[in-house]
């Protein structure tokens, strides 16, 4: 059996079915991300591994030990929220030391253990400040540090950056995932931000719905998406069907919805030079839009009922479509996934 084991787990809020059927394995030292929408039941399949939330029926396991029905203080489960959660009144040390003082650890070996986390947090200095003299990304180490001091079985954490800001976020993303390799600790981690997920994860459970849509590698998903919800949500994909699509080969176009990444698709003011027309699929639209993100002109083009997105990368080379003008998309055929 896997190191985490989450079997036909189902939990019902009123007549609303928050997760359904859930199953699902994780190895011993794996970084796995649960990303979905805003209330697909990422929090509460976390929660329910926490203890924080009963399930209705099937099984959750880590480390061997079966922890379905065990109250929270015996699960020896870590977590980190969104809200850091550390005492007022204690300065840094005593806020990581709290949970060892309970557990009756010698006062020699809390010094021990809190300088080691301190360290591998990079606090080293703040052990004597209190929260309020912290910045947010400070507190959140210590909330970290908090939760990993304990040896948890596994850390749960649950959109633990969400409250900071983009830089810290990124800065904090990358530190996250270097102590979980080098501490080697199974870390489940929640968020709706596909690419955080990217960033951090060695596999990724896609969520929608209350039920896991696609999990693998992040990217194999990203290449792979399995179905429209998942490339919308972790590709910013185009989803087309063959109504929209014309083949350049004037071949009628086999039916289904094609996943299409923005960046692979040209973008030509005239004809398609017929170089090009011995393979893919063609639209023609109207860019009703064009924004310049660093180094990315995104455009938005009306191609009958259907908005497709096309991203230029290394902006400065490329002189633009202006707004209003009507454009050929080529879409290369081995880049367009039928779902
Ligand atoms: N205690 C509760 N009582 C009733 N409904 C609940 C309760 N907790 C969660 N829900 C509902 O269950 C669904 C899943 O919530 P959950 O918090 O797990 O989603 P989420 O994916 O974590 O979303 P978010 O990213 O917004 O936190 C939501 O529709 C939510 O309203």
């Amino acid at each position: 059996m896997s190191y985490v084991h989450i079997d036909h787990v189902r939990k019902n809020f009123a007549e609303t079915a928050v997760l359904q059927n859930i199953s699902l394995e994780i190895e011993k030292g794996e970084f796995v991300t649960l990303l979905g929408p805003s209330g697909c039941g990422k929090s509460t399949l976390l929660r329910a591994i926490a203890g924080l939330e009963t399930v209705d029926s099937g099984l959750i396991s880590v480390n061997g030990k079966n922890i379905t029905d065990l109250p929270v203080q015996k699960r020896n489960v870590g977590m980190v929220f969104q809200s850091y959660a550390l005492f007022p009144n204690m300065t840094v040390f005593d806020n990581i030391a709290f949970g060892l003082k309970m557990k009756k650890v010698t006062k020699s070996d809390i010094a021990t253990k809190v300088a080691q986390v301190i360290e591998l947090i990079h606090l080293t200095g703040k052990e004597f400040a209190y929260p309020h003299q912290l910045s947010g990304g400070q507190q959140q180490r210590v909330a970290l540090a908090r939760a990993i001091v304990s040896e948890p079985d596994i850390l749960l954490l649950d959109e633990p950056l969400s409250a900071l800001d983009a830089k810290i976020r990124k800065t904090l993303q990358v530190e996250l995932r270097n102590i979980q390799k080098s501490l080697q600790m199974t870390m489940i981690f929640v968020t709706h931000d596909q690419e955080e997920a990217m960033t951090v994860s060695d596999r990724i459970f896609v969520m929608n719905q209350g039920e896991i849509v696609q999990s693998g590698k992040p990217e194999d998903i990203y290449a792979s998406p399995a179905n429209e919800f998942v490339a919308r949500f972790i590709g910013s994909y185009n989803v087309l069907t063959d109504e929209d699509l014309y083949h350049l080969s004037g071949e009628k176009v086999q039916a289904g919805s094609y996943a299409v990444r923005p960046e692979v698709i040209e973008l030509y003011s005239d004809e398609i030079p017929s170089a090009m027309k011995t393979s893919g699929y063609w639209v023609r639209g109207c860019i009703r839009n064009k924004i310049t993100r660093g180094n990315v002109r995104r455009y938005e083009i009306q191609a009958n009922n259907r908005v497709i997105y096309v991203d230029e990368l290394n902006v400065p080379q490329i002189p633009p479509f202006q707004e209003g003008a009507f454009v050929q998309a080529r879409l290369p055929e081995g880049e367009c996934i039928l779902l």
